[in-house]
């Protein structure tokens, strides 16, 4: 039985100024990489095989200080190579070296027109109810930006397509991603209904278990 370890990036220093972040490819604050550091210590005796993570630096910097304290390098597989074999790599994998795929397919919702507004200044401009639809309604689009359902529709084939068949392969699996690219993923995992997705929050350098065996996810307690 191998597993699944999801990681929220740490906070990020615009998740500390309370703006709507989506693409925007801002770094860990230092709170974030204390986090992340937490993180690393939870894991640290915990075996990692193969890293997906997404195209953002602060998913980025949150696995490879995970992966720094179990003494590891992580050696990303571009496009031009994730294809062939490992053994066709031109690098070698030594036992301190694991694959990292990253791909967009994980990043963040993309957000639109909120990306940079205060939060707490979009709630006083369109209304509490407004802007709690916007953020976690499963179908209902920011202006400009992707509904939950949207990123789903980019995160999930990915998972299927490139994840599944790490954990079919018998490999542990880290992914360090984001809030709503993870929420897509647990709910498929978890089969949890677009009603009740909006209740799923998920918390900055605080990892998720899932135990995998013959196909099937057991969360983890
Ligand atoms: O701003 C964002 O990109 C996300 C995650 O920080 O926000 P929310 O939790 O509001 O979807």
């Amino acid at each position: 039985m191998n597993y699944l370890i999801l990681v929220r990036h740490g906070q990020s220093r615009w998740n500390l100024e309370n703006r709507f972040t989506g693409w925007v490819d801002v770094p860990l604050s230092e709170k974030g990489i204390k986090e992340a550091m937490d993180c690393a210590v939870e894991l640290e005796n915990v075996e990692i095989d193969v890293a997906f993570t997404s195209k953002l630096i602060r998913a980025q910097e949150t696995l490879f200080l995970i992966l720094a304290k179990q003494k590891k390098s992580g050696i990303f597989l571009h496009e031009s190579t994730k294809r062939k074999e490992w053994s066709l790599h031109p690098v070698r994998f030594e036992d301190n070296e694991i694959p990292v795929f990253s791909s967009d397919a994980l990043n963040e919702r993309f957000y639109g027109d909120l990306q940079g507004q205060n939060k707490q200044e979009a709630r006083e401009t369109f209304g509490e109810e407004q802007v709690f639809i916007w953020r976690r309604s499963y179908d209902i689009r920011p202006p400009g930006g992707e509904s939950l359902k949207d990123t789903y529709e980019r995160t999930i084939p990915y998972f299927i397509e490139a994840i599944i068949p790490q954990l079919e392969n018998g490999k542990n699996v880290i992914v360090s991603a984001h809030g709503n690219s993870l929420r897509s993923v647990i709910k498929y995992i978890e089969n949890i209904s677009d009603e009740d997705i909006p209740k799923l929050e998920l918390e900055t350098g605080k990892p998720v278990f899932y135990s995998f065996n013959n196909g099937k996810f057991v969360k983890d307690k």
